[in-house]
C-alpha cells in the first residue's frame, strides 16, 4: 500500500481515569456520568446525584477494581486502542491517532497531532470504537468529536464511520476469534453486553410506537433498529451464531455493567451467571462483543467476579473469549474501512 499523509484515521474509545488514585478515578467519573447522554436527567439534579451520590461512593471502589486490573503500561483499554493504533497505521499506511471521549488524549488532541505532523491533511476518517448505536456510547463519542471538529474549524474534511454491529467483516473477526475457544468442552456461549436503560431504548426509538412495544420487536422490521442497542446486539449475536453453527440452544445474550436503581436491558448477567450451572449449562464461554478493546468491565467484572459467582453457583469451568483487540482479521476490517473511505479523495 503506498504511504499517504492526505488522510487520518482517529480511532476514538470511552477513555480510561489517568491512574489508579482515587481523586483520578473520581475525576474521570464525574466527567463520564455528567455526560448528559450517559445520566440523561435535568443538569441539577444530574449534577447532585453525580457529584454527591454515586461518584463519592462509587470512586474508591472502582479505584480498587481499576488496580487489579491495571498493566505496567497503563489502563489496559488505554493500551490496547495503542496497539490497534500501531497495527492500522503500519498496514494502512496513513497517519493514525487515537481519541477518548472522556479523559485524554481528547479529539482535539488528535486532530491537532495530525494537522501538526501532516500539513497537507485533507480528510480524517473518524471509527467509534463502539459496534452498536447506545445514546451512552456510539452517539456520545461521535457527536462529540464531531462538536470539536465545527468548534475549532479545522480544515479537513471528518467523515465518521456509522454503527458496524452486522457488518460481515465486524462479525467475522468476532467469530473467528471465539472459533479457537469452541474446541474445547464447553456447555454454553453467554454473549455479555454492557447494559443500558430500558428508558434509554423506548426514548431512542424514532418512531415512539415500536421498541419494547411491539411484539418480539428486535425481529419485526423498523426503521427504529437504526438507533436501537437491543436490535443491534441481538444481530450481533444472531449473525455469529449463525457464522459459527451455534444451535439455538448453545447460546443466548445478558447485559452487564448495571448502574443505579433504574431497570436496565435483561437478561443481566449477573443473574445468569447465577443460573446457568443450576440449568446444568457448567461450562462456559463468555464472550463480549460491545467492547472491542479488553477493559474493566471485561477484565474484571467478568473474569474475576464473574467467574466466582459462576463457580460458587455450581459451575465447573468458565472461560472468557478475549475481546476482538489487535486481532489480525479486526485489523484487517478496521483497515479495509478506513482504505476503502480515503481511496476516493
Ligand atoms: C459498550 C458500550 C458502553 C455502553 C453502552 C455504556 C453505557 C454506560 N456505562 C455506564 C457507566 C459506567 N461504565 C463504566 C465503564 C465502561 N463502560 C464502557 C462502555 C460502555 N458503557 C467501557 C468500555 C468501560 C470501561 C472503561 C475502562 O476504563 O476500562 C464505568 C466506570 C467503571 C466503574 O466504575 O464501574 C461506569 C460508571 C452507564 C451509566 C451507561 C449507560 C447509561
Ligand atoms: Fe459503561
Ligand atoms: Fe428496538
Amino acid at each position: 500500500m503506498e504511504a499517504r499523509s492526505d488522510v487520518g484515521v482517529v480511532l476514538m474509545n470511552l477513555g480510561s481515569p489517568d491512574s489508579t488514585s482515587v481523586p483520578d478515578v473520581q475525576r474521570y467519573l464525574n466527567e463520564f456520568l455528567m455526560d448528559k447522554r450517559v445520566i440523561d436527567y435535568p443538569y441539577l439534579f444530574r449534577w447532585l446525584l453525580v457529584t454527591r451520590i454515586i461518584v463519592p461512593r462509587r470512586a474508591p471502589k472502582s479505584a480498587e477494581a481499576y488496580r487489579s486490573i491495571w498493566w505496567e503500561e497503563g489502563s489496559p483499554l488505554i493500551v490496547l486502542t495503542k496497539q490497534l493504533q500501531k497495527a492500522v497505521q503500519h498496514d494502512l499506511q496513513m497517519p493514525v491517532e487515537i481519541a477518548m471521549r472522556y479523559g485524554t488524549p481528547s479529539p482535539a488532541a488528535a486532530y491537532d497531532k495530525l494537522l501538526k505532523e501532516n500539513p497537507q491533511l485533507k480528510e480524517v476518517v473518524l471509527l467509534p470504537l463502539y459496534p452498536h448505536y447506545a445514546m451512552s456510547s456510539y452517539e456520545t463519542a461521535a457527536e462529540y468529536a464531531k462538536e470539536v471538529y465545527k468548534k475549532k474549524k479545522y480544515p479537513f474534511k471528518l467523515t465518521v464511520i456509522p454503527p458496524y454491529f452486522d457488518e460481515p467483516d465486524y462479525i467475522n473477526a468476532v467469530a473467528e476469534s471465539m472459533r479457537p475457544y469452541l474446541q474445547q468442552d464447553y456447555d454454553h456461549v453467554l454473549f455479555s453486553y454492557h447494559g443500558v436503560p430500558v428508558r434509554h431504548i423506548r426514548k431512542g426509538d424514532i418512531t415512539g410506537k415500536h421498541c419494547l412495544q411491539v411484539n418480539d420487536c428486535c425481529h419485526v422490521q423498523s426503521p427504529a433498529h437504526e438507533f436501537c442497542y437491543r436490535h443491534q446486539v441481538k444481530n450481533t449475536s444472531e449473525l455469529v451464531a449463525a457464522k459459527l453453527g451455534l444451535p439455538a440452544d448453545k447460546w443466548s445474550v445478558s447485559f452487564q455493567s448495571r448502574l443505579g436503581r433504574e431497570e436496565w436491558l435483561q437478561p443481566y448477567t449477573a443473574a445468569r451467571l447465577e443460573e446457568l450451572p443450576k440449568e446444568g449449562k457448567k461450562k462456559l464461554l463468555v464472550v463480549c462483543p460491545a467492547f472491542v478493546s479488553d477493559c474493566l468491565e471485561t477484565l474484571e467484572e467478568i473474569a474475576v467476579e464473574g467467574k466466582h459467582s459462576f463457580i460458587s453457583n455450581g459451575g465447573d469451568s468458565f472461560t472468557m473469549i478475549p475481546c476482538l483487540n489487535v486481532h489480525p482479521l479486526w485489523v484487517q476490517a478496521v483497515v479495509k474501512w478506513c482504505g476503502d473511505i480515503t481511496k476516493s479523495c
